[in-house]
């Protein structure tokens, strides 16, 4: 039985929590931002832990953006000196899961891509050529006759799928198609069935995915996300003297980030209820998700308690 998670509600327990750990491994969508909206007193937070000399990093399920592209959206929203090398999105991950563990050659062998440019970039950083994607031709509506990207390609060898935010009947057409060829593998970067927006959350990538393997008859793709170890191998193998008891996961979901931290044996974790989970997450045992080792309703509840 897992003890009940304790909120970040009063100076004690903040001091308490930040003196557990030196390296604090950010979710993205729902703790520090909602869509284009920064969530109160994050950048606060972020500066109180550089004055701590705490390790900060950024782990985001999003492959929407490539890490050069974060750390853009970073810097308009005010978050300053975050680095590219602080940075692993799904789209990263993704990508060295490409390279290393799919057995296809960048010199022969290329990736059509679901998803947007984030995708692209990355897998284009570690050699493969990408077809689809954020290719223009692909907003153009669907017309069997007309489009260029049928009859498939033969050199195409895998399809990556991500969150695309310009889904459209073209697009999930000439994907599908790339899924009933029986030599071109099938790989998720991430299965979030939602995205927080505010204040309305949106289909994930998950779901999109749903739509592609039911209706192309795929099993389920390997998924390169959260809460998949391959996103923290790629941390460690990055900062390879973090020490695990010493890191905590923040993270707005149980199924992706929580999970993540706990199966990565990492010495705490925090839930924040400004994203997709609600309070009552932690009394509804239905989910059969590990509860996290604290709470708060938001990360800048760090900043304000810590503060009093
Ligand atoms: O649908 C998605 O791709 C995800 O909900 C979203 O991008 C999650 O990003 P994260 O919360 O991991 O930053
Ligand atoms: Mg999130």
């Amino acid at each position: 039985m897992t003890s009940q998670p304790i909120k970040l509600n009063d100076k004690e327990t903040v001091l308490q929590f930040l003196n557990s750990y030196d390296t604090f491994l950010f979710d993205c969508d729902g703790v520090l931002w909602s869509g284009t909206h920064l969530l109160p007193n994050v950048i606060e937070t972020l500066s109180l832990l550089e004055k701590l000399n705490k390790t900060v990093l950024f782990v985001t399920n999003n492959s929407t953006k490539s890490r050069q592209d974060y750390t853009k959206k970073f810097a308009n929203f005010g978050i300053k000196n975050v680095s590219k090398d602080q940075i692993f999105s799904s789209s990263f991950a993704t990508a060295i899961y490409m390279k290393n563990f799919s057995s296809l050659d960048p010199k022969t062998d290329k990736i059509w891509v679901f998803g947007e440019s984030g995708i692209e970039k990355e897998l284009q950083e570690v050699g493969f050529t990408t077809l689809g994607g954020t290719d223009p031709r692909l907003l153009e509506e669907w017309d069997q006759q007309k489009t260029p990207f049928l009859p498939c390609d033969p050199s195409v060898k895998a399809v990556v799928a991500g969150l695309d935010t310009k889904i459209n009947f073209h697009k999930l057409c000439v994907t599908f198609n790339y899924l009933k060829e029986d030599d071109v593998k099938y790989v998720a970067t991430n299965i979030d069935s939602t995205f927080p927006g505010k204040p309305y959350l949106q289909p994930g990538c998950g779901s999109m995915i749903e739509l592609l393997t039911k209706s192309s008859g795929r099993s389920e793709p390997p998924n390169c996300g959260k809460p998949s170890q391959l996103m923290l191998d790629t941390v460690f193998e990055a900062f390879p003297n973090l020490k695990r008891e010493k890191c905590c996961m923040v993270g707005d979901r149980l199924n992706t980030d929580i999970k993540f931290g706990i199966d990565g044996k990492l010495g705490g974790q925090l839930l924040v209820l400004s994203g997709v989970e609600k309070e009552s997450c932690l009394s509804d045992e239905t989910h059969g998700f590990e509860l996290p080792k604290y709470y708060a309703d938001k990360l800048g509840d760090v900043y304000e308690h810590y503060s009093e």
